[in-house]
């Protein structure tokens, strides 16, 4: 019954809070019973100090509401069945690691395996030493860490400040709590370079640590190799004689069972010898379809975090820091420009300023207004085509369910005037329009309705967890 309770209680903060926050401190708990208390198994202390701080109070408040009288007391630990063992799989939510799930005695056969490698490797040297060359070439070329992805130079904003501070405590423990450390989001925000920060951060400290980054696609890749020319076990040593392994984009791992198969056992065997991994993937590992469950749930073992798309602010920093360290002379007022346009990413974002840099050099004149919107013309032309007020409308109407003729109506219920306050504000960040074309556009309303709309919405994202998410996802799905 409690594990029933608990089940509902992660139901209602799935609804209560934004995804992101869902993702990191509630979807790792895992439950435990004895009838008295509730005992909530965190990854790691981060997350277990966190969750008390945060949520306890509320997760207590809904044990209570969800259960009348079964008085349940909450308390926070860190580990977890799924590495314990004990036999209380039953209470975990469906998308946790269920008991059954657990690491195989890793140590002993990477050990062994790493043995019985060296052995071929002797015999294979002797009969075809160009082969072994191709592979250990092969495998020694992953350590390309690029120099300029740094701490210094990654701009921290809300949407990122997890993710640095997480990475940022990896470079100081390495192999510590936060293992693997898993980094997820869209493209273009930022997971690469804060994972190259991260190994840049070790080889200051640990000048011969052995740091290997590689994109997932590289390791299937290796390990086909490896593969045909018989070079397994030298592939399997190769990677677990690292220090730590930072691997990109791991969605590419989907349907590919055989190094599915291979990366498990790598990931068992630095775990347990201490080593840290770095993951990014392009969504929650939950989300990976063609993934393998087991993979899928050690992922959850250490800390899932997400990096967002930056805010406006955020934006205009990051341009901000990119002209500085080009050395050009970029005004605020031109920074905004570009930021309050270009919004996908902050590869998009770079690409663009390069762009007027480069225009800027061309032509022999200083960066401003002007020179953006030529510069950028065809950019600034094909996104003033995609989000237009009608757009806007469409999306929003089809999002809240509601017609587009609601919007434009004079009906006042909340189901349709708060979708009306979204669109206008929506409006009025990502087009161009005045305030009384935008009113105008929505059934002919006043300018100063429009403002309150935007004041409104401003406010409420700040407040209302829902808002904040439909917010969220309306302007991801008009601009991009
Ligand atoms: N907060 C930031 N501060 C400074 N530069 C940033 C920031 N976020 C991203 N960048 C820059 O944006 C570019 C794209 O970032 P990166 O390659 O790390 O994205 P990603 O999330 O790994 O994307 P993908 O999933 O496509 O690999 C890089 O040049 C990176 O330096």
């Amino acid at each position: 019954m409690p594990g029933v309770v608990w089940k509902q209680c992660v139901d209602r903060l799935q609804d209560e809070l934004p995804s992101q926050q869902f993702n990191t401190w509630i979807r790792p708990l895992q439950a435990s019973t004895d009838g008295q208390s509730l005992t909530l198994f965190a990854p790691n202390r981060f997350i277990k100090d966190f969750v008390s701080d945060k949520f306890a109070q509320r997760i207590s408040e809904l044990l209570a509401e969800l259960e009348p009288g079964g008085d349940l007391d909450v308390v926070l630990e860190i580990g977890g069945q799924a590495r314990s063992a004990s036999p209380v799989a039953a209470l975990t939510p469906a998308t946790m690691p269920v008991a059954n799930d657990m690491p195989p005695a890793v140590s002993g056969s990477a050990v062994s395996s790493g043995g019985i490698g060296s052995g071929n490797y002797a015999l294979r040297r002797g009969h075809n030493g160009e082969r072994q060359a191709e592979i250990e070439g092969s495998l020694q070329h992953q350590q390309n860490l690029v120099d300029t992805y740094t701490f210094d130079n990654f701009v921290e904003g809300k949407s990122n400040q997890l993710a640095l501070a997480a990475a940022r405590q990896v470079a100081e423990n390495p192999g510590d709590s936060y293992n693997p450390l898993f980094l997820y989001g869209g493209v273009g925000l930022g997971k690469t370079h804060l994972m190259h920060a991260v190994g840049n951060a070790l080889k200051r400290t640990k000048p011969n640590a052995k740091i290997v980054y590689l994109h997932s696609e590289r390791f299937v890749a290796d390990m086909v190799k490896a593969l045909q020319l018989n070079a397994i076990s030298d592939f399997k040593r190769y990677y677990r004689s690292v220090d730590a392994l930072l691997i990109d984009d791991i969605q590419f791992f989907a349907k590919k069972d055989r190094s599915q198969e291979e990366f498990f056992h790598t990931f068992n065997a630095l775990l347990e010898g201490g080593q840290q991994m770095i993951l990014t993937c392009d969504r929650y590992p939950k989300e990976i379809d063609g993934l393998e469950e087991r993979l899928k749930s050690r992922f959850g073992w250490g800390l899932t975090v997400a990096v967002e798309p930056p805010e406006l602010e955020t934006r205009v920093a990051i341009l901000m820091k990119k002209a500085t360290q080009a050395r050009i002379d970029l005004p605020p007022e031109s920074a905004f420009f570009i930021a309050q346009r270009i919004r996908s990413n902050v590869r998009e974002l770079e690409g663009a300023l390069k762009r007027v840099i480069a225009s800027a050099h061309f032509t022999g004149k200083n960066i401003d207004i002007d020179l953006i919107k030529d510069s950028l013309k065809d950019l600034l032309a094909l996104q003033d085509k995609q989000v237009s007020l009608d757009n806007i409308q469409r999306t929003v109407a089809e999002y809240y369910k509601i017609k587009v003729a609601d919007l434009m109506s004079r009906r006042r219920s909340r189901s349709v005037a708060r979708p009306r306050q979204v669109a206008m504000a929506l409006a009025k960040e990502l087009t161009n329009h005045s305030l009384p074309e935008i009113g105008d556009s929505f059934g002919g309303r006043d300018h100063t309705t429009v403002l309150h709309a935007c004041r409104k919405i401003k406010e409420l994202r700040e407040t209302n967890s829902d808002i904040r998410e439909d917010y969220k996802n309306l302007l991801r799905s008009l601009t991009t």
